[in-house]
């Protein structure tokens, strides 16, 4: 399907949804100091081709303007006349929809996605068990465990991107990256968004729970320490 033969309606539609989603995370302060990126795609998806639109790199994301989105291919060009730069984090989303046929990518920095990738980034993952969020995931199992890949940061962002592949689990829509965010993914925004904000409830519970473990003398039933 090239880009021309996508209906400028569905364009409209996504471009309408995805600023949507950006002024909910922006009242959230997912977007601080610039940061995040959004994307959603258009039209059908092969491995071959396919094309997303995306926010503008370095902009303030609580503000909505008339530039904030560009559309690109799968090797994140631009594939209109446009002055504006994608994402500098687009070959990132460009994995993700290459390997998982996805429909929207959203990726957002937050202190405690930051926290928690740095206390699980030597070991590569985040574990989680016994969180009913997870069923957020679709993943119905009673005291399911789960792992969430931790990825290192590099200024690089082609490095990061090579290393996707390795470490992307179908079961778990979402990829953290060592003391810089987190990518979550779905089907479509409303999926990915679900997704994204039961990662972000699983991170603070884990902090919360990290710190009490670690202040609070664990007392045993019969009172010793
Ligand atoms: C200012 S945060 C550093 C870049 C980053 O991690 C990010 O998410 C925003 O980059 P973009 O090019 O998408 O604005
Ligand atoms: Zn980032």
């Amino acid at each position: 399907m090239t880009f021309a033969s996508i209906s400028l309606e569905h364009k409209q539609q996504v471009l309408d949804e995805l600023r949507q989603i950006k002024q909910q995370f922006a009242a959230k302060n997912w977007f601080p100091g610039t940061s995040g990126n959004l994307s959603m795609r258009v039209g059908d998806f092969s491995p071959e081709e396919f094309h997303f639109a995306i926010t503008a790199s370095g902009k303030d994301k609580s503000k909505s303007t008339p530039e904030d989105f560009l559309f690109v291919d799968k090797n994140g060009q631009a594939v209109e006349t446009t002055s504006l730069k994608p994402s500098a984090e687009t070959l990132i989303h460009c994995e993700i929809y290459r390997l998982t046929g996805c429909g929207a990518v959203f990726h957002v920095h937050t202190v405690f996605n930051n926290v928690i990738s740095e206390w699980f980034g030597e070991q590569g993952a985040v574990p989680a068990q016994g969180i009913e969020l997870i069923k957020a995931f679709n993943i119905w199992e009673e005291n399911a465990p789960v792992s969430i890949p931790v990825l290192p940061n590099f200024a690089h962002i082609p490095s990061i991107a090579e290393l996707v592949p390795d470490v992307l689990d179908a079961r778990i829509p979402g990829i953290l990256l060592r003391g810089h965010g987190i990518y979550a993914w779905g089907q479509d925004a409303f999926e990915a968004k679900k997704h994204l904000e039961a990662f972000e409830f699983i991170f603070e519970y884990l902090y919360h729970s990290i710190l009490l473990k670690n202040s609070v003398p664990q007392v045993t039933l019969d009172g010793r320490r």
